[in-house]
């Protein structure tokens, strides 16, 4: 559980020192008072990255030279201090040389407004979600599909210069070996998203009348993959690039037998909302470890009864750390009011 998060020059908040007493976290404040900076710290300590940027100098407060992220849990100790130069992590007060090392120690899922994209942006926002989600609790996909890009990206390169008429013996070497690997990230995202629709349909019953399935969609099976690659060169020696493959995967989120990318932004929003927090069910069955839930701005757009329900129904096995402009009251959630510019708190 985070007890304490401290933050110097980030964002808005020259100096911000919040300290947690429950499982579960309301942070409250009108808008551009610095709730989702909050959210944007403790998941740039779990991932090193910003969720609404890549420009790691946007979160640095204006005119400052560097700025400071700490995160206490009950067990360890987490700080980035970040600047133009870079970013340098410690945990325990021991500075991680490797980022790589630093991903996922504290782990979290995050529901940012920026999500609905997952139902209305194109597969690529899908692939990179379920890709990044694996990443995080199977080391032997993370390993499998940084080869399948690198044989993906040679074969490519290979694919540039070959005419029709061309030998294709190394055209072919190359598609052999994508389509072993290839295979195996196929077979584990349809493994994981068979769970995620368990999970996600679970908890969106409980919130609404209406069915939501998430559906995975392949770009090919395993048997066209493979006649693909033995049989079709042709077609990617025309188009310079390998046209079909795992690489083209993609995975639907259906409402009501339809493809939900034409729902309201309220319904959008619940769906996204049930899948990130089946995506929770899915990680901590993966892992043996805590894991901290994120929402920013989970309750606009949703009607009152569903705000209700939703803070009534909160997973009760991890932390879940909110914000919203919405006030509400309850006994069992700690309530942390931030003002407008509240950036010099003590
Ligand atoms: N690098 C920066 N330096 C100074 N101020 C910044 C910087 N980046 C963002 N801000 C300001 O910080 C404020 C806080 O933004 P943030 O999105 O965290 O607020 P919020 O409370 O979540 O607002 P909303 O409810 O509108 O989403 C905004 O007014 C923004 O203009």
């Amino acid at each position: 559980m985070i007890k304490k998060v401290s933050l110097r020059s980030f964002r808005n908040h020259s100096k911000l020192d919040l300290e947690f007493d429950n499982k579960f976290v309301y942070i409250n404040g009108p808008n551009g008072s610095g709730k989702t900076s909050v959210l944007e710290a403790i998941h740039y300590i779990s991932t090193t990255k910003s969720h609404r940027t890549n420009n790691d100098v946007d979160v640095i407060k204006n005119e400052q030279p560097f700025a400071v992220i700490k995160i206490d849990t009950e067990k360890k100790k987490y700080s980035m201090v970040i600047s133009d130069k870079g970013k340098i992590p410690s945990i325990n007060s021991k500075e991680i040389r490797k980022l790589s090392d630093v991903i996922g120690d504290l782990k979290v899922i995050m529901f940012a407004p920026e999500d609905l994209n997952i139902i209305k942006g194109s597969p690529s926002v899908r692939r990179g979600l379920i890709d990044l989600e694996l990443m995080k609790i199977d080391k032997e996909y993370l390993s499998n599909l940084s080869v399948y890009k690198n044989i993906l990206k040679q074969r490519n390169a290979h694919l540039k210069n070959l005419g029709l008429n061309d030998d294709l013996t190394i055209l072919n070497i190359l598609g052999k070996q994508l389509y072993d690997v290839g295979i195996k990230l196929m077979s584990k995202r349809n493994e994981f998203i068979n769970k995620l629709n368990i999970e996600t349909k679970n908890v969106y019953q409980r919130f609404s009348e209406y069915k939501i399935d998430v559906v995975y969609e392949p770009n090919l099976n395993n048997e066209m993959f493979l006649n693909h690659i033995e049989n079709n060169q042709k077609q990617d020696i025309l188009y310079k690039t390998t046209v079909n493959g795992p690489h083209r995967d993609d995975f639907v989120i259906m409402f009501n037998d339809k493809n939900a990318k034409n729902s309201s932004q309220g319904e959008t929003r619940l769906m996204v909302v049930a899948l990130k927090l089946g995506l929770l069910k899915v990680i901590k069955s993966e892992v043996n470890d805590e894991v901290i839930l994120l929402l920013d701005d989970v309750l606009s757009e949703l009607d009152n009864n569903v705000q209700n329900k939703f803070l009534n129904e909160l997973p009760d096995d991890v932390q879940v750390i909110m914000n919203s402009a919405i006030k509400i009251k309850s006994d069992k959630i700690q309530i942390i009011n931030l003002k407008e510019n509240d950036n010099e708190r003590p």
